[in-house]
């Protein structure tokens, strides 16, 4: 028998209750601790349903997910989801939304003054602390995500599961966070799930890119190991042969060979 990887997805299939399909059929991935592995894949293929059963909020068909040899069926603090949509609460400060989930996981046995202490470094942690008593409606859109990241790191998670954290982003705020995102990973270590439509993100933050074929039956159709040395940066490796080649091999991927079902029907 072989050893359990670090996070390991086995044989998952997702079935929805009125489907005649599954979503999903025989995901099979192994990913170490520390990785930054992301899922690419045409719209509606699964990519989030795939996260959401990493997270817990849903249960397998079959097959099922271990993180540590333990298996996954509920939510918990060691895996910490961002979605797209910060989703902060508009009536509480950025301090405040970032205490509350820190007073709800990691913080039940710190005091009070211990608990703001972990809230503020984790604020400085994604630059935000000139904020910190700023609600949501006082800030951009960039720096709400910012404060969802915030939120889901203050539990120092094991993993981090982002869904199109950047999605709702102009480019420039963008690839300011991409850069933050790389710091946070390579100075936590933590392992790092994300979901994501943007070719060039996958390939500049990745260990790994995961592209699932087109749903339903939605399978891994390839894994690309980027081995590009860390840290990155995004302008060097703009013309870096190795960047371009992988780039390459995402979008042959997604439009040669599986190109999305609407075009494909046209
Ligand atoms: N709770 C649910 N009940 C029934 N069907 C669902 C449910 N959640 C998702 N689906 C279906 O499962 C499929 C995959 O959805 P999912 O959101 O995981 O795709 P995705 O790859 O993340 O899409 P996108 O890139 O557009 O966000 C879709 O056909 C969707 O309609």
């Amino acid at each position: 028998m072989t050893a359990h990887a670090y996070l390991e997805i086995s044989n998952l299939s997702i079935q929805f209750p009125k489907s005649p399909v599954p979503v999903l059929r025989d995901v099979t991935l192994r990913i170490d601790k520390g990785q930054y592995v992301s899922v690419i894949g045409h719209s509606g293929c699964g990519k989030s349903t795939l996260l959401n059963v990493v997270a817990g909020l849903l249960p397998a068909t079959a097959g099922g997910v271990l993180l540590e040899g333990q298996e996954v069926n509920t939510p918990g603090p060691d895996r910490a989801v961002v979605f797209q949509n910060h989703s902060l609460l508009p009536w509480l400060t950025v301090t405040e939304n970032v205490l509350m989930a820190v007073e709800l996981t990691v913080g039940r046995k710190m005091s009070k003054a211990e608990r703001l202490a972990w809230t503020l470094e984790t604020l400085a942690l994604v630059k935000m602390t000139h904020a910190k008593d700023k609600r949501p409606g006082e800030i951009s859109g960039g720096m709400k995500q910012r404060v969802g990241i915030a939120r889901a790191l203050a539990m120092r998670p094991k993993v981090l599961l982002l869904d199109e954290p950047f999605g709702a982003l102009d480019a420039l705020t963008r690839a300011h966070l991409q850069d933050e995102v790389m710091r946070i990973h390579a100075d936590l270590g933590c392992t790092v799930i994300m979901i994501t439509h943007d070719v060039e993100e996958a390939v500049l933050l990745s260990d790994q890119i995961v592209m699932l074929t087109n749903g339903p039956n939605a399978r891994v159709g390839e894994v690309l190991e980027v081995g590009l040395p860390r840290p990155r940066s995004r302008i060097a490796l703009g013309a870096d042969p190795r960047f371009l080649a992988a780039r390459e091999a995402v979008l042959t991927f997604l439009h040669d060979r599986h190109a999305a079902p609407t075009l494909t029907a046209a």
